[in-house]
C-alpha cells in the first residue's frame, strides 16, 4: 500500500496518488518517471511518502527494506570478483533462505552463469540479474526502472510471467515498452512533464481515444493489438 501526498520539487508537479495494487509508469524521455520512483523509495527525501499507513522518514533502514526495493535500470558493481551467486546471497534482507535461491535461479534459468563475475554478464544478463535479485529481497513494493529494456523476446516472457505471477507482492513497472504495458493488464499512471496525464485502469488508457491523446497518431489500436506508425 502506497500514498503519494501532494509531492513537488523542480521536477514533479502536484504528485498525489494511493495505490493497492501493481502499477505501470508511463511517459515520454525526461517526463519525471525514475524521479518519482527515487521519491517513492527515499533516495530522494520527501515528507509524502506513506508505505502500509507509515510515513517513509519514520521507518528504519530494515523496515524500509522490508517495504520496498527500487530496481534501477543499470547494475552498478563495487567488487568486480563477486559471480552472480554471491550477489543473489548478498541480495536477501535476512539470512539466505537456500530454498528459495535455488529456486530463483531455476525459474530465470540462470544456473549456467551462476559461478561468472557479474562485471562479465550481458547487458541482458545483468537485467535478469537485477530482476532475480528484487525476488530475493522480496519486498512488499518493488519497482522495476526499464528491467526489459535489453532482453530478447523469450526473455521478455519470461520477466512478464514472473510479472504476471505472485511471486512478488506489489509491483511498479516504468517501462516505454507498451506492448508490455498493455499485456501486463496492470494500472497505469501516465506521466506529461512532471504531471500526471492519466492514473487509471489499463483498459481505460488502451482506448484509440486516450492512445492519439497521448501519443499522438504514432499508435494505435487494431483487433485488440497495438499497432505502431513508423
Ligand atoms: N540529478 C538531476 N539534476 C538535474 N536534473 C535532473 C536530475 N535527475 C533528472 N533530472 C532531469 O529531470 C527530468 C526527469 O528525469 P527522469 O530521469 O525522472 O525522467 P524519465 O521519465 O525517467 O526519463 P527516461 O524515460 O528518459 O528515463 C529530466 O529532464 C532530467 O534531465
Amino acid at each position: 500500500m502506497l500514498k503519494v501526498s501532494n509531492y513537488s520539487n523542480f521536477i514533479l508537479k502536484n504528485i498525489s496518488f494511493f495505490l493497492n495494487e501493481n502499477l505501470v509508469v508511463l511517459g515520454e524521455n525526461g517526463a519525471g518517471k525514475s524521479t518519482l520512483a527515487k521519491v517513492i523509495c527515499g533516495l530522494i527525501e520527501s515528507e509524502a511518502i506513506e508505505l502500509y499507513e507509515k510515513n517513509l522518514n519514520s521507518l528504519s533502514q530494515q523496515e524500509r527494506a522490508n517495504f520496498i526495493n527500487y530496481i534501477p535500470p543499470k547494475l552498478s558493481i563495487f567488487d568486480e570478483y563477486i559471480t552472480l551467486k554471491e550477489f543473489l546471497e548478498l541480495s536477501s534482507i535476512n539470512s539466505v533462505d537456500a530454498k528459495r535461491l535455488k529456486k530463483v535461479i531455476l525459474l530465470l534459468n540462470l544456473k549456467k552463469l551462476e559461478n561468472r563475475y557479474c562485471n562479465d554478464l550481458s547487458s541482458g544478463e545483468k537485467q535478469l540479474l537485477l530482476l532475480a535479485s528484487s525476488l530475493m529481497h522480496n519486498a512488499k513494493i518493488t519497482i522495476f526502472d526499464e528491467l526489459t529494456a535489453n532482453l530478447d523476446i523469450n526473455r521478455l516472457k519470461e520477466v512478464f510471467d514472473i510479472f504476471k505471477s505472485n511471486f512478488l507482492n506489489q509491483k511498479i513497472v516504468i517501462t516505454h515498452n507498451l506492448d508490455l504495458a498493455y499485456a501486463l493488464k496492470f494500472k497505469i499512471l501516465f506521466l506529461k512533464d512532471g504531471k500526471i496525464e492519466f492514473f487509471g485502469e489499463n483498459e481505460e488508457f488502451f482506448t484509440n481515444k486516450n492512445l492519439n491523446k497521448f501519443y499522438k497518431n504514432s499508435i494505435s489500436k487494431v483487433n485488440n493489438h497495438l499497432v505502431v506508425n513508423l
